[in-house]
């Protein structure tokens, strides 16, 4: 399988319609992949917490705006497409204390993975929510379910961004059948070090694929660490970003490796905790 991670900049001179225009542009060029990845909030920023509420969108009808491009750009590009995470607005109320009690619609942190025909084939509401007491940890209502897409070479594991840090989180969607996890993430500079870490461990751990996509540039002050990589189930990097600058990583990797991997090094099997 091919892969191609873009790490787009994430600047607050661009505005998100724009960058949506771009990001699609981005996906069509990257027709040569089998699987393309985005990363975290990158029509909002990650860390741009004010513009959470006035960038949320629904996943249907016509304000579904990244929704509507990023289907477009799949399926122009016939690729599989990671588009990264939005700021979901839901249909239901949310629930305290994420909302008011007054019906205000729940927003999620939420991962849209579409089908080269551009259908959109699964989400995923990010399940640990960034910021202690502030930002994502109170804005945001947290999903409760971890979720796979079985594609026809590999089964995808999702999580996004601060989801790194929990690795239940990935042994369970590695207990669910995923021998490809994919993260996309607004991880900032400041903690690059745990982040290019994490990724590794996650990957040898769980004897898995890693696919880490982060953002690049400056947002709501914010330095981005970029850092992009592609891990294999032995952790070893097989394309990492060269910097924190816009770009794509590419990879070719073997889905049946993470098998041979596990049989020829059966750890999993050794599990005595459930
Ligand atoms: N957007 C995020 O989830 C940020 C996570 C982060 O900064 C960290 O875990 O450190």
């Amino acid at each position: 399988m091919r892969a191609s991670l873009i790490q787009i900049a994430v600047n607050q001179d661009e505005t998100a319609e724009d960058r949506r225009v771009r990001a699609a542009a981005l996906v069509r060029e990257q027709s040569a992949a089998d699987l393309v990845v985005l990363p975290e909030l990158w029509t909002v920023g990650a860390f741009d917490f004010d513009s959470f509420a006035a960038g949320a969108e629904p996943l249907r009808g016509p304000a579904a705006k990244t929704v509507a491009a990023m289907s477009g750009a799949a399926r122009e590009a016939r690729v599989w497409l990671h588009a990264g995470s939005v700021i979901e607005r839901a249909d239901e109320p949310a629930a305290e204390p994420a909302g008011d009690p007054s019906g205000t619609p729940a927003l999620y942190n939420t991962s849209l993975v579409f089908s080269p025909e551009g259908a959109l084939v699964r989400t995923y509401r990010k399940i640990h929510r960034f910021g202690f007491d502030r930002g994502e940890a109170t804005l945001l209502s947290a999903g409760t379910e971890p979720v796979t897409a079985v594609l026809p070479d590999t089964t995808l594991g999702l999580a996004t961004c601060y989801d790194l840090r929990f690795p239940e989180l990935f042994r369970a969607l590695t207990e669910a059948g995923a021998r490809t996890l994919v993260i996309p993430a607004g991880w900032p500079d400041r903690r690059a070090a745990h982040w290019s870490l994490l990724a590794r461990a996650r990957a040898v751990e769980n004897q898995c694929y890693v696919l880490a996509c982060g953002t690049a540039g400056t947002h709501a002050g914010v330095p981005q660490a970029g850092r992009s990589a592609v891990i294999d189930p032995w952790g070893e990097t097989l394309a990492e970003a060269s910097d924190a600058e816009e770009q794509v990583v590419m990879a070719e990797f073997d889905p049946a490796y993470a098998d041979e991997v596990r049989a020829d090094f059966p750890v999993l099997r050794d599990r005595v905790l459930r």
